[in-house]
């Protein structure tokens, strides 16, 4: 062996090492990042579907949001690598996500472009597309041999641009350059190259060289007919465009790179296509495959799969070389935004945004429910309230209660009713914390205030309920009766029922607590005559509330019990009930015992027509007003006072 030949074997030992070191950690580099991007396409619907808008809009080159079904006054956001929006034109997509990629198939490596969502999206125009709209699969193999043309030719390559193009129909592998072929199976080499025996593979020289084997290849893909998509991939159409360049020098030392450029065939829910028979087989086959996908990309980009299941499926071991490891990829998910697509959308975003879990946030959801549309819901419901028939009132009673019954935050949201209730708690959240600092010290301060007023409410009736008791024993007492004990009751004051008007309590019976919120002129003679003796002979008997007792009804009052008052605090309280009498307003009448809002309105009719009581004996004059009533009324009134 001459010394040229022996440095010739030197050099290719060592170019064949480097390759495959540079194979093998490719091979175990399975976490390269699938780079994704949305594409929308313009509305299509229907005439009659114009009305219900858009579902899903952009929101910037990389951000776009889908109304949440759980809500529609929320939406979901989603980041990506690019957001196309309607008005993207094909060569906009093409020289954003493809172009860049498409250098390195030319230096040995693999690259992979696919096309993916649901049915009538616009998988094909975006791959395809039309003479006037040129996809990005034309555009591709033109800029390829655009890239090889414009090598240097003394860079010492020589390139050869190769084509197949098949597609995987039911999981067989179709050959589409050559029509009558069987299913073909697909094989890994030593170095782990995806190969598929017996697969036709042509040589091109030019773009139009291409154009003349694709165009008509094409046309033998398995199409057909459903209802979202009348000219609907059954297939998932795989055009394989290779590069091998070879060393001028050293006519052994080769390198190739793959360029798979895929128009999958739609992900379909059947209730919607309406597919049956072969149809529905073919759905079952391109379901699975999807799955199968989705789950590659899953767990290539998680990081952590110690098994990427490429073998699950004749798509994934076909892209097993070109997805993941070394590879470039690019995954232009494509959507539709009518209504009707709603939840295919809602599906192939999620899929997508699973490609990029580490920097997305799929699920996250914001509130973006103007606060104007609670309002309106709220006032709805009082609308709905105020004239609700029976059983929508009922309902809406139920919604309450459910509404109320909502745990806490930390039950995630399961069902549409609990959802729409921690929704509008979030609103409400929002509302408050977006209030201005000032507003919301205001509403501190009033929190505030009116627990310092509950709280003093609390201890006067406290207060006036031990003078009711001692008042009662005292009672007992001079009645020769046994004393029952203040304490014999521990349930607390607000807690306690209160006594109906047939069954008064003895200790409750000369007391209003919690009418106190002003001094009516009573209780201001009250609170004078307090510490003067007080001998007043208490039986058991019904004591009468401020209700007004029914004609016939009253209740028997002792005679002789004034005799038992001392005469200057009887007075006192006759005076001062003629003075509430003469010139009382509606309410302060209304504080008087048993004088109700009609017998207080009788006396003001009275008092319009006749000028003054001149003494409290007057009263009978006013119309229901009866001796036994009087009576009954000056004793209520003296004794109340009496008590406060
Ligand atoms: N960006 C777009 N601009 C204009 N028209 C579009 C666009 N995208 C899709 N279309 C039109 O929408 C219709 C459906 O698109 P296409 O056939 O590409 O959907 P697909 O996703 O490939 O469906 P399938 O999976 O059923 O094959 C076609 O008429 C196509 O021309």
């Amino acid at each position: 062996m001459d010394q040229t030949a022996l440095v010739l074997v030197t050099v290719t030992r060592r170019i064949r090492m480097a390759q495959r070191v540079a194979l093998s950690e490719g091979g175990n580099k399975k976490h390269s990042r699938v780079r994704v991007a949305v594409r929308l396409r313009p509305f299509l619907a229907q005439p009659d579907e114009r009305d219900d808008g858009p579902c899903v809009r952009g929101l910037d080159s990389q951000n776009l949001e889908i109304i949440n079904w759980r809500n529609a006054t929320e939406s979901v956001k989603y980041h990506f690598d690019a957001f196309y929006g309607e008005k993207t034109t094909q060569q906009e997509v093409f020289l954003s996500s493809v172009k860049p990629i498409l250098p390195h198939v030319l230096n040995g490596q693999n690259a992979s472009v696919f096309a993916y969502g649901p049915t009538g999206a616009g998988k094909t125009h975006t791959m395809l597309g039309s003479s006037e709209q040129l996809g990005v699969i034309p555009r591709a193999v033109r800029e390829v041999f655009n890239l090889v043309n414009a090598k240097d030719a003394n860079e010492g390559w020589d390139y050869k641009i190769g084509m197949s193009y098949l597609e995987i129909y039911n999981e067989k592998v179709l050959d589409l350059l050559s029509p009558n072929s069987q299913d073909l199976p697909i094989r890994e080499d030593k170095d782990k190259n995806i190969f598929i025996p017996g697969l036709t593979h042509i040589t091109i020289s030019s773009f139009s060289d291409f154009d003349s084997h694709f165009v008509p290849a094409s046309l033998n893909r398995t199409t057909a007919s459903t209802k979202l998509n009348q000219r609907s991939s059954r297939s998932h159409a795989v055009l394989l465009i290779k590069v091998v360049r070879t060393w001028r020098a050293l006519h052994h030392r080769q390198q190739t790179g793959k360029l798979y450029l895929i128009d999958l065939a739609g992900s379909e829910d059947n209730r919607r296509t309406g597919n049956q028979g072969i149809r529905l087989k073919e759905s079952g086959a391109i379901n699975l495959s999807l799955f199968t996908l989705s789950k590659v990309v899953d767990s290539l980009n998680s990081g952590t799969a110690i098994r990427v299941p490429y073998r699950d499926s004749k798509l994934t071991r076909l892209l097993q070389d070109s997805l993941g490891g070394s590879a470039h990829s690019v995954m232009i998910t494509n959507i539709a935004p009518e209504y009707k697509y709603y939840f295919d959308t809602f599906s192939a975003l999620n899929f997508a945004a699973k490609s990029k879990l580490i920097v997305n946030k799929p699920f996250t959801r914001e509130t973006v429910a103007p606060p104007v549309l609670t309002v309106k819901r709220a006032r709805e419901t009082h609308e709905a309230q105020e004239s609700g028939t029976e059983p929508q009132k009922k309902r809406q009673k139920e919604e309450r209660k459910t509404e109320q019954d909502v745990p806490s935050s930390s039950t995630s949201v399961q069902s549409l009713s609990e959802s729409s209730v921690m929704d509008r708690l979030i609103v409400l959240e929002k509302l408050m914390m977006s209030c201005q600092d000032k507003d919301r010290l205001g509403m501190l301060k009033d929190v505030a205030q009116s627990r310092k007023e509950i709280q003093e409410l609390k201890e006067k009736q406290k207060e006036l309920e031990i003078k009711a008791m001692l008042f009662g024993r005292l009672a007992g007492e001079k009645a020769g009766t046994k004393p029952e004990s203040v304490f014999k009751n521990t349930v607390a004051p607000l807690q306690r029922k209160q006594p109906s008007a047939t069954k008064p309590s003895r200790q409750q019976a000369v007391v209003q607590p919690l009418q106190v919120l002003e001094l009516q002129p009573l209780q201001q003679l009250a609170v004078k005559v307090k510490k003067q003796s007080v001998c007043v002979k208490r039986k058991d008997r019904k004591i009468p509330e401020q209700a007004e007792p029914p004609d016939g009804k009253e209740n028997t009052m002792q005679t002789e019990w004034e005799s038992r008052l001392d005469t200057s605090v009887l007075e006192q309280s006759r005076e001062k009930i003629l003075q509430v009498l003469n010139t009382g307003s509606l309410k302060e009448l209304k504080g008087l015992q048993q004088i109700g809002d009609k017998k207080a309105k009788l006396i003001l009719g009275w008092r319009e027509i006749n000028g003054r009581f001149t003494k409290v004996e007057d009263l009978v004059k006013v119309e229901g007003m009866t001796e036994k009533r009087f009576s009954s009324f000056m004793k209520a009134n003296i004794l109340s006072a009496m008590g406060k």
